[in-house]
């Protein structure tokens, strides 16, 4: 388990291309990073799927077309893992986190989001982010039978009460007091609970 309990956790979703790790960033630096971590699920899948497959593992973790030629059998491959351990890539994705808050920025199922519910069931919130189609196609977004419409960019369509939905359209210049006010929302209410 991680080394540190955590204030809060943001348990990020969002379509491919919708921005998760964009936005993500752009919280981490106006929190720091003394105050909060970047934890991705996807990162130990990378790094051990590239092990096995002998590719680059930070091509895996960029935003190219290398990851996309992979992608769909990272999927299947992950999925193997999960029927076995839902909670795997959770427990080693939070094992770094040293920090007290928590940016999950890439959840896709709703076994990750459980895993979290079920562990950390006072500090996790779920984020979502949103983006149009077109917008998603101006970043490089081509749906993908098998892909855009499987678990892994689906899984959280239904049945999750989001805390928070960001729209990140366009050059996102909303987008920044989005964060603010947010942020300081779900800091409120946290502290009210606390
Ligand atoms: N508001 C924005 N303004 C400018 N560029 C953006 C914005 N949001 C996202 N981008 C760019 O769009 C591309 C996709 O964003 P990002 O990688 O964060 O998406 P993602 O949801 O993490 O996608 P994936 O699921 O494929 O990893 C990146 O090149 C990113 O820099
Ligand atoms: C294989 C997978 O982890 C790839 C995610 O890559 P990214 O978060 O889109 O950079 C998606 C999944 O786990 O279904």
């Amino acid at each position: 388990m991680a080394t540190v309990e955590p204030k809060l956790i943001l348990l990020f979703s969002g379509k491919r291309k919708s921005g998760k790790d964009y936005v993500t960033d752009l919280i981490h630096k106006r929190l720091g990073p003394d105050v909060c971590c970047i934890l991705r699920l996807s990162g130990p899948l990378k790094q051990q799927y590239a092990q096995e497959h002998g590719l680059d593992f930070d091509e895996l973790l960029g935003a190219g077309e290398y990851k996309e030629k992979y992608r769909a059998d990272m999927i299947q491959w992950g999925e193997k893992q999960r029927e076995k351990d839902p909670g795997f890539f959770c427990r080693v994705a939070i094992k770094a986190a040293q920090q007290p808050i928590w940016i999950v920025s890439d959840t896709r199922r709703l076994s990750d989001l459980q895993w979290f519910w079920r562990e950390y069931p006072s500090q996790s919130r779920c984020v979502r982010v949103e983006a149009s189609e077109e917008t998603r196609r101006e970043r490089g977004w081509e749906f993908t039978t098998g892909i855009d419409d499987a678990e892994s960019e689906c899984g959280l369509d239904q049945g999750v009460d989001f805390d928070w939905i960001i729209k990140n359209e366009g050059d996102g210049s909303q987008l920044e007091e989005q964060l603010a006010t947010g942020l300081l929302s779900i800091a409120k209410e946290k502290a009210k609970e606390d």
